[in-house]
């Protein structure tokens, strides 16, 4: 079988801003980009390991920009890098313009999916491949988020996040 790169995975998924999604200042409801973002991602995880996903932890958001009523919101996702049983997934959400459709960066986000049999148990899922230079990036720095994300959830001991601890060395 041929190698597997973040690009098998990329997922586009493009929508609204409706009313019903907003908060009392008229722009989209954190939450509601939270749900988008997962409903995305999990069809970028599944797209490489073919397997069900379910979502081990939302490793970083950033809300940088808000998000207008009628806004066309698109988010991007793809596997960054995968791991025995989980997936780093790395997300970009743009708002396009309505007069020149130009594309503005609204917000980041990096999900964890992990692979599971029918009965919820981890399974093994392929390696990744990264190409480009963002690629590259994005994988490298996976580990320590991972290292990261398994600290803050009790996990992992801080002394075994070696690759994080080096960013402070
Ligand atoms: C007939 C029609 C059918 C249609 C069919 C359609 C299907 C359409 C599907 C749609 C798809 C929707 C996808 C929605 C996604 C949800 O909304 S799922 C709902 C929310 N999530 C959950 O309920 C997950 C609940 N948690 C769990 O099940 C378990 O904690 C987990 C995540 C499986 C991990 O289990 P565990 O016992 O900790 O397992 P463990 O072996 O220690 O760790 C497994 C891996 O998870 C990693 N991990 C564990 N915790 C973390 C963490 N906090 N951070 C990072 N990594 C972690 C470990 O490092 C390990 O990684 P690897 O080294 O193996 O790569």
């Amino acid at each position: 079988m041929d190698k597997l790169t973040p690009r098998q995975s990329f997922t586009t998924v493009t929508d609204l801003v409706l009313p019903s999604e907003t908060n009392p200042l008229n722009n989209l409801f954190g939450g509601e980009l939270l749900a988008r973002m997962d409903r995305a991602a999990s069809i970028a995880a599944r797209r490489h390991c073919r397997r069900i996903v379910v979502t081990a932890s939302v490793n970083h958001v950033a809300f940088n920009r808000s998000v207008p009523l009628g806004s066309v919101v698109t988010i991007e996702a793809q596997v960054s890098r995968a791991f025995k049983s989980s997936m780093e997934v790395y997300m970009d959400v743009w708002i396009e313009d309505r007069e020149s459709g130009d594309r503005a960066k609204a917000n980041e986000a990096i999900y964890s999916f992990v692979a599971v049999d029918d009965t919820g148990r981890p399974v093994t899922i392929p390696p990744i491949h990264p190409e480009t230079e963002v690629e590259k990036e994005r994988y490298d720095a996976a580990l320590r988020r991972k290292q990261l994300s398994l600290v803050l959830a009790g996990k992992m001991k801080a002394k075994d996040a070696t690759e994080l601890a080096a960013l402070f060395e």
